[in-house]
């Protein structure tokens, strides 16, 4: 995967802008986070990356292509976790899986699934119905989903909603081994203590105006940040 390159971009609802002129450079192997206040545009942003929604001016480069013609090849490279869990309640965690896996054509869903239940710590519970799962199974259950092909681009607005600290312990590694892997990370969230392990750089998003786009270190601290821009 090579970066995404947002050049001057802007999301205008009616006569108020989602986004004014956002600039920004995203790396695969590295997570960057997107956070500010309600209403900020993040969603606003990763709709666009997800190509689920077009800038109304600017450009965003996927490398070489454009959105219009990332929105046509480049799709199937996307992996997406949003509010919408997009799990079926009448099938098992594991005929869930197999079924994404069908329908995304890829080899051997079965094992395949079996990887990835092993994957989000979900291996005893993969042939219960999804619907007896618990907030936080259902939200592994979403990520393994939304990681089943191998996507090279990974977005993600709240992975962590309902995981109970081992679960967060866990989608950090699972994440960071991601990064290694290449992998580029977008992650939008309001929980800013969890991003001191797991971000490498950090967006700040203020109506719609991109207002702090740096690396993330260790000495930083990342309230401090936000407040400076509040
Ligand atoms: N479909 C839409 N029609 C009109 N206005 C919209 C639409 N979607 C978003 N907006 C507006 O765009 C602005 C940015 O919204 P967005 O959802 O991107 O913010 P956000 O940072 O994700 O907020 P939150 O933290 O509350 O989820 C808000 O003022 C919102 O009202």
């Amino acid at each position: 995967m090579s970066e995404i390159r947002l050049e001057s971009v802007s999301r205008i609802y009616g006569r108020s802008f989602a986004l004014h002129r956002v600039s920004l450079r995203l790396r695969p192997g590295a997570l960057t986070a997107v956070v500010g206040d309600n209403g900020a545009g993040k969603s606003s942003l990763l709709n666009i990356l997800a190509t689920l929604d077009k800038p109304s001016d600017g450009e965003v480069y996927f490398g070489e292509h454009t959105w219009a013609t990332y929105a046509k090849k480049g799709r199937h490279k996307i992996g997406w976790v949003s509010h919408d869990s997009l799990i079926y309640a009448e099938l098992t965690g594991r005929e869930n899986l197999e079924f994404f896996a069908s329908m995304y054509g890829l080899d051997n869903p079965g094992e395949l699934s079996k990887t990835w239940l092993e994957r989000v710590g979900l291996t005893d519970a993969a042939d219960r119905l999804s619907s007896t799962y618990s907030r936080g199974m259902k939200q592994r259950l979403t990520l393994a989903r939304a990681l089943l092909h191998k996507p090279s681009i990974l977005l993600l607005d709240e992975p962590m909603t309902g995981l109970d600290q081992a679960g967060r312990t866990q989608m950090t590694a699972l994440f960071r081994q991601l990064c290694a892997e290449g992998c580029l990370l977008v992650l939008v969230t309001h929980n800013l203590s969890m991003l001191q392990d797991l971000a490498d750089h950090l967006v700040v998003l203020r109506r719609g105006k991109l207002v702090h786009d740096a690396p993330l270190g260790p000495e930083d601290d990342i309230l401090d940040i936000y407040r400076q821009h509040a």
